[in-house]
């Protein structure tokens, strides 16, 4: 450590004098890291968020408390509730909701600052390197980036463990150790507890090695990002989604730098070498009416057509779900899904959203008859991922809608009122 009573940071992205929110889960890097901020940054806040998940969930609570109350530092605790069913496990789905949180809580311009350290940077880099990430993956973590519609910043990025661990003795800091950091079933737990100790023996600098290298591959990153963001802008139609023709055209090596560079973009995880290979195999070369897809960590590309398009994955609609709704307010669906009628006050009577079950008949526009609603929503050029998840307006059996596939009554009735009916998906 460079003196023992400081550690240094890594300077913050914005002014020294910007509005700096910690996330301060109680534990050693965080507590270290708001002791650390609390005399350099003049408007510094706390955020702690209670999962509510760990028997022990309520003492981390009242440790921040007491740690904030300490140091004069303003702090506040967001509950919330952690989706189980999410697919992503207990740890993904919570990491989800304190993200949300974070974004939520955060003021315009304000920096959050994370306490990840360089230990957790080689880890990173490792778990990247084990799933033969690029060079975006091998990236590992930034140590700032735009984040929601401010900054998060990592300034313990550059410091190891031990030095966080020794400056938390140094000042007689208290914190919570998480007992789940123990069990090696995680795979960064288990890169944590039983590899780095076996490489630290033989290589006592390969922390600090393995987060050069993710540093290395970031700079290369950077200086090849505007050649290839040239390339992507040709590929990218105005929807978002890739033109399959165009990126065909490009050698293969810059092929696989502009989707990732595109998933960069859409802000999901990187994409692993498998992702590269099965594009070039499976996905590029499908036939144009199959509908190809490969997925990684909730998220996945879709080839559909002479488009490829990325997503995260999200929960579908439950079968069961069923909700009465007059039109006067915007309706929210649990998948995040939002129905909104503009120009008229309400229905004429309250209609019913839910899931498609299949089978579903529409009668549309100008036909005489009925249609299978699963081909009218080819015929309507809808794509797949619309399709698997758009929720159905009903009047009892009838189908008014889905998404922007109108029943011939529906259609009428917002002609007259010149209205409209609007759909987001999240
Ligand atoms: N419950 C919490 N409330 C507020 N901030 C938190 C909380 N948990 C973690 N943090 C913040 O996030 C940082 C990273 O924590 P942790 O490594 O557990 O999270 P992660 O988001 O899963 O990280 P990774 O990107 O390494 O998977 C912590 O150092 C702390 O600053």
């Amino acid at each position: 450590m460079s003196s023992n009573t400081s550690l240094p940071l890594i300077p913050s992205p914005v002014a020294s004098d910007a509005a700096v929110v910690v996330g301060l889960s109680g534990g050693l890097d965080s507590t270290v890291l708001l002791h650390r901020l609390h005399r350099e940054m003049p408007r510094l806040r706390a955020l702690h968020v209670h999962h509510g998940l760990h028997p022990e969930a309520d003492v981390w609570a009242e440790h921040c408390v007491a740690s904030c109350a300490e140091l004069d530092v303003p702090l506040r605790v967001a509950r919330v509730e952690v989706d189980h069913a999410s697919g992503l496990g207990l740890e993904g789905a919570a990491r989800d909701a304190r993200h949300a949180v974070f974004k939520s809580e955060l003021r315009d311009g304000e920096v959050l600052a994370l306490a990840h350290h360089r230990d957790d940077q080689a880890e990173t880099f490792l778990l990247r390197a084990l799933r033969a990430s690029g060079n975006d993956g091998l990236s590992a973590m930034r140590a700032w980036r735009e984040y929601a519609t401010g900054w998060l910043w990592r300034p313990l990025l550059d410091t190891s463990r031990a030095d966080i661990r020794e400056y938390a003795c140094m000042h007689g800091l208290r914190w919570i150790e998480d007992p789940s950091n123990a069990s090696s079933t995680q795979d960064r737990n288990f890169l944590r507890n039983e590899v780095m100790p076996l490489l630290r023996q033989r290589w006592p600098q390969a922390s600090a090695a393995f987060a050069r290298s993710a540093q290395l591959a970031a700079e290369t990153m950077d200086r090849a990002a505007d050649g290839i963001r040239i390339a992507l802008r040709a590929c990218r139609r105005d929807d978002g989604d890739l033109d399959v023709t165009t990126l065909h055209r490009l050698p293969a090596d810059l092929r696989a730098d502009v989707v990732r560079l595109w998933v960069a973009d859409a802000r999901l995880p990187p994409l692993p070498g498998s992702g590269i290979t099965t594009l070039e195999h499976e996905l590029l070369p499908a036939r144009r009416d199959a509908q190809a897809e490969y997925r990684w960590q909730q998220a996945r590309i879709v080839r559909w057509r002479d488009r490829l398009h990325a997503e995260g994955l999200h929960p579908a609609l439950d079968a069961d779900f069923h909700a009465e709704w007059n039109g006067r307010d915007p309706l929210s669906l649990p998948d995040g899904t939002r129905l909104q009628l503009h120009g008229a006050e309400e229905f004429d009577r309250t209609v019913q959203v839910r899931a498609r079950h299949g089978g579903e008949r529409i009668h549309l526009p100008n036909r005489d008859h009925s249609h299978s609603l699963k081909h009218a929503l080819q015929q309507a050029d809808i794509p797949p991922w619309l399709r698997e998840r758009l929720p159905l307006l009903m009047d009892g059996d009838e189908v008014l809608a889905a998404g922007p596939l109108h029943s011939a009554r529906l259609h009428d009735w917002l002609i007259d009122r010149h209205a409209r009916l609007d759909w987001q998906l999240a």
